[in-house]
């Protein structure tokens, strides 16, 4: 680090912020502080490392490991899968392990940026404190420091069989039984990949019913599948972990009526939330207005809030400023702000209005816009029109003999708005992106059934049947 003159640019976190050294900086100066991710000391933030990309290399083979019974069903015998392991996750991490390290030596060869591996403390809105105790400040401030998993306040979760999603994929051995903590998007995915693989899993989660904060249509169909693929128990509070005479841990619950209930098992996975790393940062402490559940606020340009009025180029993008936690939303916040940093008397907004998600868990599931209830709260029950469609009525669902697909899309049925959609089954990440075009282009339902071929008898024929079965107006003209 260079002391004394001001850098051009601060980034805190290398997750999204790295993207947005674009070569704009190539003859300006740039710091960028990340402390690493925790145990590893790896590069380039969550998604990368501890998140997205790793965990859906893992769904791959879990899901190839569960072929066997979906080829009995089609009269196709395959023999017993056998999961490795080891040589799955040193598959996973010899590819991201390369890539973040080399990310890091990329950044740190380039003569304009000075890459800081250590915690960092705002001492203001443009100015960090290193650990070692060196300061830094700059014309402009991006704080992309994200966020990190919640810990329960409960004894033993510092025993070694106690995990969460920033140490589990690299755990030695396949465990026999897991026990799962939660009953949201990590929690979900987990459970996936491990009963995919062969290990005996239990899910536990405080209230009734898993991933509640979906559709409920499609929350109750998925927790009906999970309770049929692994072995799941509600109103279960985690009240702590000890470790028995064999090594293994015992999870003590709370149950709804007060008892407590023991599970043993070979590793606890706690998977209960995230929170934004506003706190880790020092965010309060440098002035910066802060929601109650943690989060950095912003304003529509990103920039930070200071007693309610915007900081001039300051920005906060990711999991410290969003309110859903999803990739895609940081990266689309980055570019965002990589143009603001740019183009300060031209700011651009930031594009919240249509964000769609998926669970990759088993099965999969992917939503995007209002969910039924909150579409009738909105719009008003009597304006609305909602199909759910099955894969099993398509011809590609007779195909894989499919069991429960559904994708269920909601609309205005005065002109044919798309307010949502929401689908489980295979692939259904991919199947719902049609919809999320419409959305995002403003088309109705109608023009999007009918106004373009779809291929047939191709999967993707449950998008289109979800369109079509909507009772919706034809606009003037309308495509046949
Ligand atoms: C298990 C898991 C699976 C996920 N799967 C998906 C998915 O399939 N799809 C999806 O869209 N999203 C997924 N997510 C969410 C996604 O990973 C995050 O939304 C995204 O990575 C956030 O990016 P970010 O840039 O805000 O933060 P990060 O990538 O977390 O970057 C923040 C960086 O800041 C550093 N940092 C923090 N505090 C300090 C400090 N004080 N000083 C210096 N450095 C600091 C951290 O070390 C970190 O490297 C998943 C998350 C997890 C945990
Ligand atoms: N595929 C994806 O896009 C993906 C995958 C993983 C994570 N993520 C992001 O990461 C975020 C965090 O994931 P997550 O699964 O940890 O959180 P989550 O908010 O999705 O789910 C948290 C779960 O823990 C339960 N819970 C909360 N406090 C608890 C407590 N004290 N005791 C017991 N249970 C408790 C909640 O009821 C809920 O079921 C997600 O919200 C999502 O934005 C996205």
């Amino acid at each position: 680090m260079r002391p004394g003159t001001p850098y051009d640019l601060a980034i805190i976190g290398s997750g999204s912020g790295n993207s947005l050294i674009t070569p704009y900086w190539d003859d300006k100066r740039v710091v960028l502080a990340d402390q690493g991710i925790p145990h590893t000391g790896a590069f380039g933030g969550t998604c990368l490392n501890v998140g997205c990309i790793p965990t859906k290399m893992y769904v791959r083979p879990a899901a190839l490991a569960r072929s066997p019974e979906e080829a009995a069903r089609l009269g196709v015998e395959l023999c017993e899968a056998q999961a490795d392991w080891p040589r799955i996750r040193d598959r996973i991490f010899g590819r991201i392990d390369a890539i973040s390290e080399a990310g890091r030596e990329y950044r740190e060869r380039l003569e304009h940026v000075d890459l800081i591996s250590e915690r960092v403390t705002l001492t203001g809105p443009r100015s960090f404190r290193t650990a070692s105790g060196a300061e830094a400040s700059a014309e402009q401030m991006v704080i992309a420091a994200g966020s990190r998993p919640v810990i329960p306040e409960v004894p033993g979760t510092g025993l070694p069989q106690v995990h969460t999603s920033e140490t589990i994929m690299r755990i030695p051995q396949l465990p026999e039984k897991i026990l799962i903590v939660g009953g949201g998007y990590i929690a979900c995915e987990f459970a996936g990949i491990f009963s995919g693989l062969g290990s005996e899993v239990i899910q536990v989660n405080r209230s009734v019913g898993l991933m509640n904060q979906l559709d409920a249509e499609i929350a109750a169909a998925y927790s009906a599948q999970a309770e049929a693929n692994w072995t799941v128990h509600y109103q279960r509070t985690l009240a702590g972990v000890v470790e028995d005479a064999h090594g293994r841990a015992v999870a003590q619950l709370v149950t709804s009526d007060g008892r407590i209930e023991e599970i043993t098992a070979d590793v606890v996975l706690l998977a209960i939330g995230r929170v934004p790393n506003s706190d880790a940062v020092g965010a309060a402490e440098a002035g910066l207005d802060i929601h109650p559940d943690g989060r950095i606020a912003v304003d529509e340009y990103l920039r930070v809030q200071q007693d309610g009025a915007p900081v001039e180029g300051v920005y906060a993008i990711g999991d410290i400023s969003s309110p859903p936690m999803l990739k895609h939303v940081a990266n689309h916040e980055a570019r965002v702000a990589a143009h603001n940093l740019e183009h300060p008397q031209h700011l651009r907004r930031v594009r919240h209005e249509v964000i769609p998600a998926a669970i990759f868990s088993h099965p999969e599931i992917a939503h995007v816009g209002l969910t039924e209830d909150q579409a009738a709260q909105q719009v008003g029950a009597e304006h609305l029109t909602v199909k759910t469609q099955r894969y099993a009525d398509t011809a590609y669902g007779w195909a894989m003999e499919d069991q429960y697909g559904i994708m269920k899309v909601i609309a205005d049925s005065r002109n044919g708005q798309i307010l949502g959609a929401h689908a489980m089954g295979y692939h259904s990440s991919n199947l719902i992106q049609p919809i999320i075009h419409a959305m995002s282009f403003g088309q109705d339902a109608y023009t999007a059934a009918r106004g373009q071929y779809w291929i047939h008898p191709a999967l993707m024929e449950v998008t289109e049947n979800a369109l079509l079965g909507l009772d919706v107006p034809a606009p003037p003209d309308a495509p046949l």
